[in-house]
């Protein structure tokens, strides 16, 4: 029996490069000389009858071996391949050479193993040997060198079809489709391999999803972002009202002012002049002249136009004295232009909160991991639209799925009307605070007939949170309009009305959900339990629970605050006892989203 005349090609860059020494190479060549002589170095190319290509198989853009071996195969044998159970391999024929790609291993003994499995020894059916007369395949050397199981029996022709009585399948080859029952395998030719082993073939296999630009409007939970995405634009783009009250200059201080008309959100505005105070609402444009806003709880009406219809005089109590800045948001306060929002890697959840932050972001196309070609820009119609001042991006519709625009009394009772002919509840953001044109409340009392069941809660964010009983048996939630608020109310109160409406037990509760909170020692609010947008992680180590705020920036107009929240941190009112949370003390929480597991 003749040996049969190997040759090793070495795939690496940086051995070419004289970078790194070639101990792949000599360590196979030393493994297939030492394997009980049946193997030898060829001593020219032409007599090669197998070739071992060792590196450039792996996951690396850079690795290419397998691509360029691939289509130089006269026939591929994937089974070969398959059996030598090691990833990123390939086994084909090339004339009368069996080329087996493999990965760049040291493991002398991991290659042998797989040499083995390949099954290699059948080579030793030497070049020009007569194989099985009469078999249809008689000149088809190339199948013969894969389909003898063993080198000195030719009549082991199992996967040749050619008819020989001895079935037993050739380890490494699958049965001969066209072979019938008596020339099928009774062994599998696949090798038993370890769950894990498998699970990592199929994640090296797995293509990697390729980028595509999506659409705000098509964005759904389960995406995740490619690229980072940049505010295009402040938020807010303006100096905003955080209070329903009165833009003052701060210095002027308590007094009789003149009311200068109303500065609503989204309103144009001239200057605000000594002596005047101007009305505000939470969301408008402070006017330029002033410096600090008065809450309207902190005020009194002295004097009105002769048919009651508007303010003349106001005057701020001592309880309305304010600093400058007090209750305004500077320009790009909850996000600054250029700053990234959303980091590539970050994957869209139901808790909302990622959505609204792209929405936010003043952004309308998306680099999203797609493995498909369907999701297309298909709606570019708003790409770069500028904001005017006084305007503002509405993210809580795509979070919400449900915001409600309307520009009167009227019409908002008759887009709710609508509404509640096709649905059993609706849910509104925005209009239930104290600003002036805050009609959600009055709208549903006196235009609807409905029963405000509560119109505030105590807690932070979402203090405004409206729950309405409408006429025949019909609900509605009026979230307040700062984004997080509209979410963490939305998560807090109508995701378990919906719930409990598709028939799932809901625990009002929010005891016993504890995690160990992971973070600096937090000053806990004095005046309303605070639900923070949390983090919530299964730590495997040290097998516990811990939570941490999804974003260091808990303020109610900042979207991002819920960005990679899955829970809600269940925080109670501060106490002369009780000031702060302290790192790793237990504290309640609400899931919202996945849990994640680390
Ligand atoms: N004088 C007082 N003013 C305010 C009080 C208060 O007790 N006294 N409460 C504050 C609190 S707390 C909240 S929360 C807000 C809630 O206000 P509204 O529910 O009436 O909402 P709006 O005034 O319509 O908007 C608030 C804020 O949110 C922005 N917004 C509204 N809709 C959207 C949307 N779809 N997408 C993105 N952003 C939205 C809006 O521009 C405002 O900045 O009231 C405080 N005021
Ligand atoms: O209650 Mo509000 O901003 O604090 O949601």
């Amino acid at each position: 029996m003749a040996a049969i005349p190997f040759g090793i090609l070495t795939v690496s860059d940086s051995c070419a490069q004289g970078l790194a020494t070639d101990t792949s190479g000599p360590a196979l060549a030393a493994l297939l000389e030492a394997h009980n002589g049946l193997y030898t170095k060829a001593h020219a190319h032409a007599e090669c009858r197998l070739v071992v290509i060792t590196g450039g198989t792996g996951m690396a853009a850079t690795d290419v071996t397998i691509k360029a071996v691939q289509p130089l195969f006269d026939k591929e044998l994937p089974a070969m391949a398959m059996a030598m159970a090691l990833s990123q391999v390939a086994a084909g024929i090339i004339k009368e050479t069996l080329i087996l790609a493999l990965p760049g291993s040291k493991k002398a003994h991991a290659i042998e193993t797989a040499m083995a499995k390949a099954g290699t020894r059948h080579l030793h059916t030497a070049k020009g040997t007569p194989k099985h007369p009469g078999s249809p395949h008689h000149h088809d050397k190339k199948r013969d060198i894969v389909t003898h199981d063993k080198p000195e029996n030719t009549t082991r022709m199992v996967a040749c079809g050619c008819g020989r009585r001895d079935a037993e399948a050739p380890s490494g080859v699958t049965n001969d489709l066209q072979g019938g029952v008596t020339k099928r395998a009774r062994h599998s030719p696949y090798p038993m391999i370890p769950v894990d082993e498998a699970l990592n073939h199929v994640l090296e296999h797995v293509p990697q999803p390729r980028p595509a630009s999506v659409h705000l409007a098509a964005i759904r939970d389960g995406m995740t972002v490619s690229k980072d995405v940049v505010a295009a634009e402040d938020v807010p783009g303006y100096p905003a009202s955080i209070m329903d009250g009165y833009a003052v200059v701060a210095s002027d201080g308590p007094g009789v002012y003149t009311v200068r008309g109303a500065a609503t959100a989204g309103s144009q505005l001239g200057k605000l002049m000594p002596g005047e105070i101007m009305r505000i609402a939470t969301g408008a444009p402070v006017p330029d002249g002033a410096d600090a806003v008065v809450m309207v709880e902190d005020t009194r009406l002295l004097e009105t136009t002769d048919d009651g219809s508007e303010e003349l005089k106001v005057e701020i109590l001592e309880s309305g004295r304010v600093q400058t800045g007090q209750h305004i948001r500077p320009v790009g306060y909850d996000t600054q232009k250029g700053s990234v929002v959303t980091r590539a890697g970050t994957r869209i959840t139901t808790a909302g909160g990622e959505i609204g932050a792209l929405a936010a972001s003043g952004n309308t196309a998306f680099e999203f991991m797609s493995t498909g070609d369907e999701v297309v820009d298909t709606l570019q119609a708003n790409a770069g639209m500028q904001l005017a001042r006084g305007q503002i991006r509405d993210s809580n519709r795509p979070a919400l799925l449900a915001a409600l625009r309307a520009v009167g009394p009227d019409k908002l009772a008759k887009s709710i009307k609508a509404a509640l002919e096709t649905c059993d509840g609706i849910i509104t953001t925005g209009g239930v605070s104290m600003g002036e044109r805050d009609w959600l409340k009055p709208v549903v009392e006196q235009k609807l007939n409905g029963k405000i069941i509560f119109g505030r809660v105590m807690m932070k964010p979402s203090k405004p949170t409206t729950f309405v009983a409408l006429p025949e048996g019909k609900f509605m939630f009026a979230l307040p309009g700062n984004p997080a608020s509209a979410l963490v109310a939305f998560h807090m109160f109508a995701a378990p009305a919906i719930r409990k409406l598709a028939g799932h037990v809901v625990n009002a509760s929010v005891d016993d959900n504890v995690a160990h909170f992971v973070g600096d020692s937090l000053a806990l609010d004095r005046g309303r339990p605070e639900f923070m947008r949390g983090r919530l992680v299964w730590q495997k180590g040290s097998s516990k629970w811990t939570v941490e705020a999804a974003d260091r920036h808990q303020q109610s107009s900042r979207m991002a605050s819920m960005q990679g929240a899955n829970a809600l941190i269940a925080l109670p009112i501060g106490t002369a006892d009780k000031p702060t949370v302290s790192n790793n003390e237990l504290v309640d929480v609400i899931v919202i989203g996945d849990v994640l597991f680390i």
